[in-house]
């Protein structure tokens, strides 16, 4: 059982020099499973995410967890669409989290080698993060926000730019974080891995959430014309 979820945003409204980026929105998100976010271009889908996961400030609404905010804020991770490597090892990259978090440095080390396997990096313990290619930076990222074990990951386009091979690789990752019991909120362009990922969807048009649903009934019997439109790769402004 998560002790973060549900997840229950009431009127979250995102606003900068007078602008509303995002909101207001009404959104309950529980349990494992993959919520994807879709959307044209400057809807708003990095904004909410960072919204729910407390990286902007919320100017009107709420944003509740079912736990006390600070331990929610430990249960959760981010992943941006371009990882931030620290100029370290690989392994001392996914060790990060935990040595912040105070854990020895043999034992982060240990869990950070188990981690770096778990996503296919077993054989680059010791290179210059900085150096590996987007696809394994970004399975990188993905083993340093897991070793916390988060009941919730948000992900911003974590495909963006990496091929086919790497974009299957890292689904494969993100399966798995989900069958391990995690929820994943997830931002994509890509119509195909929202279809492939997707148990839920969350479809913002200007910053306000146009349409939601489980995924199989949104991708079968899209409810508005615009959804419609959007799915047929039409131009949706
Ligand atoms: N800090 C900020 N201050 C002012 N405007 C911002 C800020 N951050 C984002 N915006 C604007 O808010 C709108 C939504 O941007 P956002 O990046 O959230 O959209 P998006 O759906 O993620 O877009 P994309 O698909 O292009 O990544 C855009 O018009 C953007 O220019």
């Amino acid at each position: 059982m998560s002790r973060l979820l549900p997840l229950v945003a009431k009127a979250a409204t995102s606003r900068r020099g007078g602008r509303t980026l995002v909101g207001p929105v009404d959104l309950r998100i529980d349990g494992p499973g993959i919520t994807v976010l879709i959307g044209p271009n400057g809807a708003g889908k990095t904004s909410l995410l960072n919204l729910l996961h407390g990286t902007a400030r919320l100017s009107g609404g709420r944003i509740d967890w079912a736990c006390p905010i600070d331990e929610a804020r430990h249960a959760q991770a981010f992943v941006f669409q371009r990882p931030v490597m620290l100029r370290r090892s690989v392994v001392d990259n996914i060790a990060y989290p935990l040595r912040i978090r105070g854990v020895p440095r043999r034992e982060a080390l240990s869990r950070a080698e188990t981690a770096a396997a778990q996503v296919g990096l077993a054989g680059m313990l010791n290179r210059d993060a900085p150096r590996l290619s987007g696809g394994e930076q970004q399975k990188l990222a993905l083993a340093r926000a897991l070793i916390i074990a988060p009941d919730v990951l948000f992900l911003d386009e974590p495909c963006a730019s990496l091929d086919g091979r790497a974009m299957r690789e890292i689904e494969q990752i993100l399966i798995q974080a989900r069958a391990s019991g995690r929820r994943l909120i997830l931002s994509t362009h890509d119509m195909g891995q929202a279809r492939r990922l997707g148990d839920d969807v969350l479809f913002l048009l200007r910053g306000r959430l146009h349409d939601s649903g489980p995924a199989a009934e949104f991708f079968a019997r899209p409810r508005t014309s615009r959804a419609r439109a959007f799915l047929q790769g039409d131009i949706v402004e």
